[in-house]
């Protein structure tokens, strides 16, 4: 390898390294699961089940066909010289566990200080789904959404917050409906200097006009 080439990150990998199976392997796996589940794959009500849950796969799972380097790849410079945080709150996202494959489901928030131009403030929604949109523990999203900002916008400092609960949690296992989880991972400024935390913190507490 060549010893310059930089090496691909794992929150950038578009495409897992599997084989995909075809439609039809896929919508037969579903019909194994509900004939396990203990109901009748062949009664009237299921018989198109198969065909809407792999339908529905499509979307829950995109992430792995998308790339975030590329959405967070356009960016604005004419932003009359703004160079302070940018900051969006209460982003909604869902996820899948990686555990159980059950829906965890939350707020990101999300801060940078630009230094070569902002990007739109819709990519940062898109990049949080690119990756939501996956398997995932909140863990791995945390840093992955971060690790592709740095990646792309080279800010001077970042911070990604995501709040969530996780229906393994409340549906079964423990079931205790309402804990939420906090991740969250800064760095640049927001990891160097208390002050930068500190004002991510009034801006997430601050109240909505
Ligand atoms: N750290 C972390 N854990 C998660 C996340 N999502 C689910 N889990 C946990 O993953 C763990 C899997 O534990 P296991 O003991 O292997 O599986 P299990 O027997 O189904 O566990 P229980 O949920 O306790 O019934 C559970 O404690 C889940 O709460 C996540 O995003 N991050
Ligand atoms: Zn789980």
């Amino acid at each position: 390898m060549d010893a310059t080439a930089k090496p691909i990150k794992p929150a950038l990998v578009v495409e897992p390294e599997v084989q995909r199976p075809t439609r039809a392997e896929a919508e037969a796996a579903v019909k194994t699961l509900i004939a396990w589940a203990g109901d009748n794959p062949e009664r009237e009500g299921l018989l198109d089940t198969p065909k809407r849950v792999v339908k529905a796969y499509e979307e829950l799972y995109e992430g792995y066909r998308q790339n975030a380097h590329e959405i967070l790849s356009r960016t604005f410079d004419e932003v009359g010289g703004y160079d302070d945080i940018v900051f969006v709150r209460d982003i909604p996202f869902f996820s899948h566990c990686e555990h159980h494959m059950v829906p965890f489901v939350g707020k990101a928030h999300i801060a940078y200080l630009p230094t070569e131009g902002v990007v739109g403030l819709s990519k940062l929604a898109r990049v949080t789904d690119v990756f939501a949109r996956r398997l995932q523990t909140q863990e791995t999203l945390t840093a992955q959404i971060i690790d592709a900002i740095n990646d792309a916008l080279n800010p001077r400092g970042a911070a990604v917050m995501l709040e969530a609960e996780h229906m393994c949690m409340s549906m079964r296992g423990i079931k205790k409906h309402g804990a939420s989880t906090i991740t969250q991972r800064f760095t640049g400024v927001f990891a160097e200097e208390t002050a930068e935390q500190q004002r991510f913190f009034s801006l997430l507490n601050m109240q909505k006009s």
